[in-house]
């Protein structure tokens, strides 16, 4: 069967280069299903990738503002005309339903679109020296060659908004997709290729992380490293980075607080809970995994949340019906009915969270809600990536408030309530990068930053025209015209 299937290459200088390893791409709704062999290259194509980028830096970060955005806005529109497509792909490939994969595409298109304009906006900043007759002007130039190293929980958006801006700001890219979903990166390559990307300006290494990931990381040549994934990889980068003197940004784990007060209408806070915590199965940094239940509500928000779990449909991420498709491989379902046992343990109530067997082979649990819980459980403290929420009942908001920031994460933080007073003090004291007020802690938008603090980030923002503080390093320029 596998003579069968379909190859694909890497991009590198301009050129699909036939890797002598491939690897399969298996759909986790059913594992019979392989969707094609993917290059899984070794650390010579790092240096072919190198080599070829570092012919092209210098007329790529000469391009025009407009040779950048035509290009950027071609991807952009070649995304949105064929989203049903890459949305398919995304949802066999990674497991999101197809309504999510759609979303996600056209989320990557609008991200293609946003940055070709930021192409055309760059600006520099004219300023009056402190000295007679000296001008000094302070402009933005591309790092150079950048690195980007990506997760496989969002194939193709997180990809986008690392490869947009770091082109639009006159960078040559290198990008190793995760290696469960090298099928939507492949995508992009296919499309900038398409749309006339000089060869160089964007390569393409699949490959495995602790291969070509740590190749690309530790590569002297390669000036910047922009990644998202697990706190153990990010660290391990961070440290690297740091001793190379190297520029880098890290998205990595969350424990998202859910704060839902008293005085919160039931009708928005269990849609958002029901959202944030299970949709696209928890693997989202922003999934709310803490829900932080006020003592006056929380039987009624316990019993409709339980409700509604119980009513979501698990099944094949390409069934239109489905509403939470598989977890994405074996060793993620595993981790996360080992944290159900945990939970366990430690004198949860676990309601759900069983494996299931559907009617495809696949990697399907059913949501787990875990109740009776206390902020100190490893449950509560360690990032899970599951479709599991825990709940943890407090008194008053001053509890709600001294729980949701008693985390090591930072990422995203909710509240649900009806009072302005309490949702304007959590906005100012809540310690985290994104704040919501009656919003599912995830589904972000594409246009503003994204990022987090304590152990979530580290570096600049990403995402909207604070993408521009990682992918450009300034220069201060002065002139005498006396
Ligand atoms: N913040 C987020 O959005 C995400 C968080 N996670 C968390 O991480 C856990 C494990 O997921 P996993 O996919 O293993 O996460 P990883 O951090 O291992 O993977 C993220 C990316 O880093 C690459 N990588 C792995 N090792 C190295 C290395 N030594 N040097 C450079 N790059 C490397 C991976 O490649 P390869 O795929 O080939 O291993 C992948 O492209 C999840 O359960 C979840 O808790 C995971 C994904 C996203
Ligand atoms: O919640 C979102 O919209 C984005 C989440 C995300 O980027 C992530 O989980 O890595």
């Amino acid at each position: 069967m596998r003579d069968t299937l379909d190859s694909f290459e890497n991009l590198i200088g301009g050129k699909w280069v036939a890797a002598d390893d491939h690897r399969p791409n298996v759909n986790p709704s059913n594992t019979e299903d392989v969707i094609g062999l993917y290059a899984s290259a070794d650390a010579s194509a790092v240096e072919r990738a190198v080599a070829a980028a570092q012919a092209a830096r210098e007329e790529w970060a000469a391009s025009t503002p407009q040779r950048r955005h035509d290009l950027l806005d071609a991807v952009g529109n070649a995304l949105a005309a064929r989203k049903e497509e890459f949305g398919t792909l995304l949802a066999r490939e990674e497991g999101k339903t197809l309504a999510e994969g759609i979303g996600e595409t056209m989320r990557a298109s609008q991200v293609f679109k946003f940055f070709a304009g930021e192409a055309l906006r760059q600006a520099g900043d004219l300023q009056s020296s402190v000295r007679p007759d000296i001008d000094v002007e302070v402009v933005r130039e591309p790092v150079g060659i950048v690195g980007l190293v990506t997760p496989w929980n969002f194939p193709i958006a997180i990809p986008a908004w690392k490869i947009a801006p770091a082109l639009a700001f006159g960078n040559c890219v290198i990008l190793k997709p995760a290696d469960l979903t090298p099928g939507c990166a492949h995508v992009i390559a296919r499309l900038l290729d398409e749309a006339g990307c000089p060869p160089g300006v964007f390569n393409l290494v699949m490959g495995r992380g602790s291969i070509v990931g740590e190749a690309m990381v530790n590569h002297p040549e390669i000036d910047a490293i922009s990644f998202t994934g697990s706190v153990a990889t990010g660290n391990r980068i961070a440290e690297i980075c740091g001793r190379m003197k190297k520029k880098v940004q890290l998205e990595m784990g969350g424990k998202n607080p859910m704060v839902v007060l008293d005085d919160a209408d039931l009708s928005v806070a269990v849609p958002a809970c029901l959202n944030g915590t299970f949709f696209s199965t928890g693997q989202r940094c922003t999934a709310s995994s803490r829900l932080i239940v006020q003592s006056g509500i929380h039987d009624a928000f316990v019993e409709a949340l339980t409700r509604e779990m119980q009513a979501l449909k698990v099944g094949d991420a390409l069934d239109p019906a489905t509403q939470i498709g598989p977890v994405v491989d074996e060793k993620q379902l595993r981790s996360n009915l080992d944290y159900v046992e945990i939970a366990k343990s430690e004198a949860a109530e676990v309601i759900g969270g069983e494996r299931l067997e559907l009617e495809t082979p696949g990697f399907f649990q059913a949501p787990a809600l875990f109740l009776g819980t206390d902020n100190t459980m490893r449950i509560n403290r360690e990032e899970i990536f599951g479709p599991c929420g825990s709940v943890i009942r407090v008194g008053d908001f001053e509890e709600a408030l001294a729980v949701a920031n008693d985390t090591d994460f930072g990422l995203s933080a909710g509240i649900c309530t009806g009072s302005l007073k309490y949702a304007r003090t959590f906005r100012r004291k809540a310690q985290a990068g994104m704040v919501m007020v009656n919003l599912p802690t995830a589904g972000v938008d594409y246009h503003v930053p994204f990022g987090g603090r304590k152990g979530s980030s580290y570096g600049p923002r990403e995402q909207g025209r604070y993408a521009a503080e990682f992918y450009t390093t300034v220069k201060t320029s002065y002139v005498f015209a006396g």
